[in-house]
């Protein structure tokens, strides 16, 4: 008989650290040979470009990316099909699935324990839930023990900071994450309030992500009867029956039922902005700064005048990062270029501007943290023609264009690796 291989799901709210936790991961993985399935809820997947860069690992070789869309529902079916196909074409002994910031974890280890292809190869070793930890204390500091805002078993709808509970509530390990952005009392009233949330999970603190693999790799802390029973007596619970339920096949086949696609549950959409123009410094600066507040994540590549640097940009609550990567191939000389693309033949390429571009995935919600909203669709839709309309503007005109004489910028990153914060105000 084959030894099953490994795996940790890693989940965690929008923006909280969980590619961070990856490329650590990848960096210290001392002797393991990790793969890794990487989901994205926006159709490019931002993710799984920065960790195929930041590690020896490539898309399709030890890295498989599912986009647009969730792991916990509708992309299950190519969830089992990527993961049987990874452990036929490659070599490794851990895998580590990242799921999108609007997944539930459960429903994601259910498939590893419940389908039989999946789960004659692969055992879950733990739940790691990357918490955003000073949006965790904006949201529940003052409570006894954090709570739902809506019924989970009602067909309404409901805000984030739900889906944070049931991120938490599945969670075998939480890394409470950003902590360079807590205060010490912060802190405290975080561990109090997992504990009472969530007593049987391991809680470590870190700044971004850094955390020993060996605390999160190979732990062996999931266990599926626990697990399932201590979310859904939760449930039951909130639905004021008391008792846990039965553990049945029956119950996981009617919590596939009840499962509602996260993004139309809690208000989330997401769309991409590109361009094949740069952006004007000074107003793509202001745009940043004042993002609506609306936008709870955006993540991608911008191309700004007045800098030959590839700027990559993370933007995850009020802080908007951006890190240049390196320069564009497109403004190396010629031989460089030319060797640089005949090693990257899949590198697109564009006859004038070559590699230039600006691709940044948005993704917003029309909710407040009551999960009330008057019309989902319209709100989102104008967030987004409003959004569009903001960043076309910031773009360089023509005649700024034709001009071509932009000063250095000094408000963002010019050497490889150099960063810039933005808050947003
Ligand atoms: N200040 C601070 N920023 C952090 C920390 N950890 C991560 N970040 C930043 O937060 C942003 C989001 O980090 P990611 O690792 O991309 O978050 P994620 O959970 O993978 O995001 P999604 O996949 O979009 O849900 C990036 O700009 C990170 O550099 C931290 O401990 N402190």
């Amino acid at each position: 008989m084959t030894a099953t291989i490994p795996v940790t799901i890693l989940a965690g709210s929008l923006g909280a650290g969980k590619t961070t936790l990856l490329n650590h991961l990848l960096q210290h993985a001392d002797g393991r040979d990790l793969a890794v399935l990487i989901n994205d809820m926006g159709e490019v997947n931002v993710d799984a470009e920065l960790v195929a860069e930041g590690s020896e690992l490539d898309v399709d070789d030890g890295i498989a990316e599912l986009s647009n869309g969730c792991l916990c529902c509708e992309l299950q079916d190519d969830l089992e099909t990527a993961v049987v196909r990874l452990a036929r074409s490659y070599e490794f002994d851990h895998l580590v699935v990242e799921s999108s910031g609007i997944s539930e974890p459960e429903p994601v280890a259910r498939l590893f324990t419940t389908t039989s292809r999946v789960a004659a190869r692969y055992d879950v070793d733990a739940i790691v839930t990357v918490l955003d930890t000073p949006l965790f204390i904006d949201t529940f500091a003052g409570e006894a023990v954090p709570e739902r805002r809506t019924d989970p078993a009602a067909e309404s709808d409901r805000p984030l900071s739900d889906l944070l509970i049931e991120q938490l509530e599945a969670a075998d390990l939480i890394l409470c994450n950003k902590t360079d952005r807590c205060e010490p009392a912060e802190l405290a009233e975080t561990d109090a309030l997992l504990d009472a949330l969530r007593p049987t999970a391991e809680t470590i603190h870190t700044e971004f992500s850094a955390v020993d693999p060996d605390r999160v790799l190979g732990v062996d802390r999931f266990d599926p009867a626990t697990d399932a029973q201590q979310s859904r007596g939760r449930r039951d619970q909130d639905r004021g029956q008391g008792q846990p339920s039965d553990q049945n096949s029956d119950h996981d086949h009617e919590a596939d039922h009840t499962h509602r696609h996260p993004s139309e549950a809690y208000g989330v959409d997401s769309f991409v902005f590109r361009a094949r123009r740069p952006f004007h410094p000074d107003r793509f600066a202001d745009i940043l700064r004042d993002l609506p507040a609306a936008v709870v994540r955006s993540k991608g590549t911008a191309w700004v005048a007045g800098t030959d640097m590839q700027l990559s940009l993370s933007q995850a609550g009020p802080s908007v990062r951006l890190t240049a990567t390196g320069p564009w191939v497109a403004t190396l000389p010629a031989l460089e270029r030319d060797l640089y693309r005949s090693n990257r033949p899949d590198l697109e390429w564009h006859d004038e501007f070559g590699d230039r571009r600006t691709e940044l995935v948005v993704i917003a919600t029309a909710r407040d943290d009551t999960g009330e909203h008057n019309d989902f669709d319209t709100e989102i839709d104008g967030v987004e023609s409003r959004l569009r309309a903001r960043l076309t503007d910031g773009l360089v005109t023509e005649t700024e264009w034709d001009r071509d004489a932009f000063a250095p910028t000094n408000s963002f990153p010019v050497e490889p690796g150099e960063e810039t914060v933005f808050r947003r105000e």
